[in-house]
């Protein structure tokens, strides 16, 4: 099925750097908010914590012939900001500019196209204590200056950036749900951790086009169909409003420089809305170049007044996966072409995509069927979008290797390899893998 995608289209598998990499102590390398977030008791299953990860921070040779091997054109990967700016600003850490350089040079050499996102969740725990993270507006200049200084040291190589990876789990998972770090559940102060969160992607997008002047910059947004339970007009609006939460939110207001304006009404009237300031809306709203779409599943929405959101998630009753996620590539297609129609019909890239099964090593091999069969089904999606006219770009697997699966610890494994946390991290492609690169293979 490869072959009618288009030429050039790119074919990859996604990771970030707190979940693979470890060597979270090494090199000169500062704490992030998950070192410190991990380590407290009870945040996440079974005590688990990224110090040593996937050991990607060593073995990322290994990790790259295993790219190589796989076929794919494209990798995507996060850069730990306070592995290059141990306190978040002030003096670069050589040791950790020179570790992705280093990943940079092996990737380009094997002919493999790095995506790199700046941002993926672990923020200098030095910025989170001395101002207050995230809730401070002043992020947008540290986050400025730490992205001046990456797309200086590596902007020659790289040409496809995200700013943000899913701000909408920075923000509300972070500090509305309380499940990531830093664990806090107070909803006024996570619409403020979006607004910031906006402002710092849109200074990002201008030092971008000041430093690097033939690459793309991008927004990789949590990506959830969001469908009524019934056909009711309750849950009909109620589903309307969830999906302004959770992905117009992030979608509509980089492209309007506005916020959706029913929900915004609704925090409004609470009291909870953000701050904004004279020029706020603009910055946000800075013109990019592409979306980044994670997409996993769908959300089954039914209307509960009780909540500020006038809605509550229902269980669907597809197949689940491992994550309890219903299996529902429809939701792809419908999702790219809504992206593409309504936000600026921009060039988009599946960012993320893919499911953690209860892979169990049999005789030292894991059959993943289900895995591959969400693959096919997916890829098929995707190209149903491209065939109605979106322009998709490229599809990246999350992810190569299992990895740290945030508050779930290492209990759940989305990797086309298989890393044996008991014997050594060893690496051992499940089925999935071989489905992926002969699929790569095939004309
Ligand atoms: C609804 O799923 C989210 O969009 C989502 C799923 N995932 C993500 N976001 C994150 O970007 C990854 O770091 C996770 O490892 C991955 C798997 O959970």
């Amino acid at each position: 099925m490869r072959a009618v995608f288009p030429e050039g289209f790119l074919w990859g598998v996604a990771t970030a750097s707190y979940q693979i990499e470890g060597a979270d102590f090494e090199d000169g390398k500062g704490p992030s908010i998950w070192t410190d977030f991990s380590h407290r008791p009870g945040k996440v299953n079974s005590g688990d914590n990224g110090d040593v990860a996937c050991d990607h921070y060593h073995r990322f040779s290994e990790d790259i012939e295993l790219m190589k091997q796989l076929g794919v054109n494209s990798y995507r990967f996060s850069i730990s900001w306070s592995r290059v700016l141990p306190e978040g600003r002030g003096k670069i850490n050589r040791k950790g500019s020179d570790f992705y350089n280093k990943l940079i040079d092996r990737l380009l050499e094997v002919g493999i196209q790095p995506m790199v996102t700046l941002y993926h969740w672990d923020l200098p725990l030095e910025l989170h204590r001395k101002i207050d993270g995230w809730e401070s507006r002043d992020m947008r200049h540290y986050f400025g200056d730490y992205s001046s200084l990456v797309f200086s040291e590596f902007g020659d190589r790289v040409k496809h950036w995200i700013t943000l990876n899913e701000p909408y789990c920075s923000s509300h998972v972070s500090y509305l749900w309380g499940e990531h770090a830093p664990g806090k559940r107070d909803l006024k102060t996570s619409l403020t951790v979006a607004h910031n969160l906006l402002l710092s992607h849109g200074e990002a997008v201008r030092r971008f086009r000041e430093v690097v002047k033939d690459g793309t910059i991008g927004l990789a947004n949590v990506s959830t169909f969001v469908e009524p339970a019934t056909d009711s007009k309750e849950d009909r609006w109620a589903a309307r409003i969830r999906d302004q939460f959770i992905n117009g939110w992030f979608f509509e207001t980089p492209i309007t420089g506005e916020y959706p304006s029913e929900l915004f009404k609704r925090f409004n009237d609470a009291g909870v809305q953000p701050l904004i300031e004279d020029g706020d809306m603009d910055l946000i709203s800075t013109p990019f170049d592409f979306w980044g779409v994670n997409y996993y599943t769908r959300n089954v929405i039914r209307k509960e007044e009780s909540s500020i959101l006038g809605s509550e998630v229902v269980q669907g009753e597809l197949a689940k996966t491992e994550m309890g996620w219903e299996v529902y590539p429809e939701g792809l297609e419908a999702f790219l072409y809504k992206t593409f129609k309504e936000y600026g019909k921009k060039p988009i890239y599946i960012t993320e995509n893919g499911m953690a099964c209860k892979d169990k090593l049999t005789d030292g091999f894991v059959e993943d069927f289900e895995r591959v069969d969400y693959m096919k089904r997916h890829f098929s999606s995707a190209l149903s979008a491209l065939k109605a006219g979106v322009d998709l770009r490229g599809f990246y697997v999350w992810s190569l290797l299992d990895n740290f699966e945030w508050s779930y610890g290492y209990s759940k494994r989305f990797g086309l390899v298989y890393v044996d946390y008991e014997k050594g991290l060893k690496r051992i492609p499940k089925r999935s893998y071989y489905y992926y690169r002969d699929f790569l293979e095939r004309d």
